[in-house]
């Protein structure tokens, strides 16, 4: 024999010799029974048995006892994830949902924050962690939070030991995982435990710390390029005090949504979908945004904005958005006119076809209990079907400035006026400016370029005036009548009592058209 086949031949033979000693190491089996129930001994009985020679048996024991190694990992692997789950819980959160930012803030707040050597620093608590706009606005210094940075964390709660890894997969990983709302970011909290109470109590804690965090804003929320809504900027609530409108429609339009929020069994034992839609429409820059954020702040509800031209929204998109938005939201449609001008028209402006829109707005999918804003500046621009009872049941009409809102406007710019003076100095204001000839808010940014100067403000309207008279104005001509709410039927879809808005020639009216109305008075839901 060749002196290297001579050497194989004797390690192979030592190797053989091992495996049969390892195999024996595992049996539990006494001696006395024979190395016939050793693993290596019926391995080398049924080689004999097959007419096998020493060096295939030897071989042969190898491959049973690897097989055995990789069964032990591959099955060892399940083994240990049992076992970790009858001991270890663990709550997961993914950047993609609401909850995220809940656990981000209570982190924040959370004493680890202060002490973690490895932390990441963000002006806003949001998902997804992106710079998103707004936020921090209301205050003269941007907002910073500490957060745990990415990787693993142990910290103390409620002297219970956790451990916290966020971790964000790389865009690649999230295309390879079919991410299509773009690379999620994930926190996941484990503790050791069977009970899932300590979690549980941590999540509601998180989540009424950042409720009360948000208690005194409204949250706007906006549809991303993936589809999926995004926390936007959150402001302070507006008070319905500071929006100069006919206190008549404001009270009404306040009373009606609240009345609908509270009429959930009314609805469900008439069988009606349980929605409610108002239109704003009327002049640019008459209140009509304003109104509508006033309005979420007064119900406590946050804001959802569909941008239709937004170019990467499509029908499938739209549908998806409007059936994730919580049961309680208000969904704004703004400048809904800007897309679609009439079905026929197609939707130039917009990748939402118009039957997509009402898919969207009344489909199976669309959630209940959603108070429905749209607002346009041409009312005579949309098509009929967009805004017939059942997908629109208010109407409200804004116009511009008339001389009693004004004077109002006037009053509430300069609060710490004495009552006298105010009264002398607001009509002064008001009596130089014709009716309903300036927008609101053209008449804002006359009085904030004299923001400490009531009487400067009040003496220089009328050369203010005269001076945009005299180069045509900015603002169109003005409406001829007074402001009111206009009332459909209150169940909508049944009504078909109103006089449906005809579409109008493409040409801009000087003067919006009057919807006539048929039911004058606002009708409770139960009356
Ligand atoms: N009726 C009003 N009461 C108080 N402030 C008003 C009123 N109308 C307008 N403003 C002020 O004018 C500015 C623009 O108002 P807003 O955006 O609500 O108008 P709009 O009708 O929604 O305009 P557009 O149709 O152009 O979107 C805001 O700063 C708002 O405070």
């Amino acid at each position: 024999m060749h002196p290297r086949q001579a050497l194989l031949t004797s390690q192979l033979g030592l190797v053989v010799k091992n495996a049969n000693t390892l195999s024996r190491s595992y049996s539990s089996v006494p001696d006395a029974v024979g190395s016939q129930d050793t693993v290596g001994g019926i391995v080398s009985n049924i080689a004999q048995h097959l007419g096998m020679g020493e060096f295939a048996t030897g071989g042969l024991q190898l491959a049973v006892i690897g097989g055995f190694l990789a069964g032990f990992r591959y099955f060892g692997g399940y083994f240990v994830d049992y076992v970790k789950k009858r001991v270890i819980v663990t709550a997961n959160f993914d950047s993609r949902d609401e909850s995220y930012s809940w656990i981000l803030n209570w982190l924040n707040e959370h004493p680890y924050s202060n002490v973690a050597t490895q932390f990441s620093v963000s002006t806003v608590i949001s998902r997804g962690a992106q710079r998103l706009p707004g936020e921090g606005l209301d205050s003269t210094a941007p907002a910073v939070y500490f957060l745990p940075a990415h990787g693993l964390h142990i910290l103390r709660h409620k002297n219970r030991f956790m451990w916290l890894n966020r971790e964000r997969p790389s865009p690649s990983v999230a295309a390879a995982g079919g991410q299509s709302n773009g690379p999620a970011e994930r926190i996941s909290i484990s503790t050791f435990g069977r009970s899932r109470a300590p979690l549980h109590n941590l999540v509601l804690e998180a989540r009424t710390l950042f409720i009360e965090r948000d208690k005194s804003r409204t949250v706007v929320f906006a549809a991303d390029q993936y589809g999926a809504w995004r926390r936007t900027r959150s402001r302070l609530k507006r008070p319905l005090s500071t929006i100069v409108i006919s206190h008549t429609v404001k009270d009404r339009l306040v009373n009606d949504a609240k009345e609908f929020l509270e009429s959930e069994n009314f609805y469900a034992e008439r069988g009606l979908p349980y929605r409610r839609g108002y239109l704003l429409y009327g002049q640019p820059g008459s209140g009509k945004s304003s109104m509508i954020h006033s309005l979420a702040g007064e119900l406590g509800l946050n804001i959802y904005v569909v941008n239709l031209s937004n170019k990467s929204l499509t029908d499938d998109t739209l549908g998806e958005l409007v059936s994730d938005t919580p049961s309680r939201c208000l969904l704004l449609i703004e400048d809904v006119d800007s897309a679609f001008v009439q079905r026929t028209q197609g939707s130039a402006n917009s990748s939402v076809t118009f039957s997509g829109l009402l898919n969207a707005i009344d489909g199976v999918a669309a959630q209940e209990g959603r108070i429905l804003c749209m607002t346009t500046n041409h009312i005579e621009r949309l098509d009929p079907a967009l805004i017939r009872p059942g997908r629109i049941d208010v109407r409200i009409l804004f116009e511009n400035a008339s001389q009693a809102q004004a004077a109002e406007l006037f009053r509430k710019f300069y609060p710490g006026l004495p009552t006298q003076d105010a009264l002398k100095l607001s009509k002064e204001f008001s009596s130089h400016i014709p009716e309903k000839r300036f927008s609101m808010a053209h008449l804002q940014g006359y009085l904030m370029g004299q923001k400490n100067n009531p009487i400067a403000g009040a003496n220089g309207i009328q050369e203010w005036v005269q001076r945009h008279e005299n180069n045509g104005g900015s603002d169109s001509t003005a409406y001829d009548q007074d402001q009111e709410v206009e009332e459909f039927g209150n169940t909508g879809c049944i009504s078909g009592t109103s006089t449906p808005v005809r579409p109008a020639t493409p040409a801009r009216p000087a003067t919006p058209k009057r919807i006539p109305f048929t039911l004058p008075e606002v009708r409770k839901p139960d009356e």
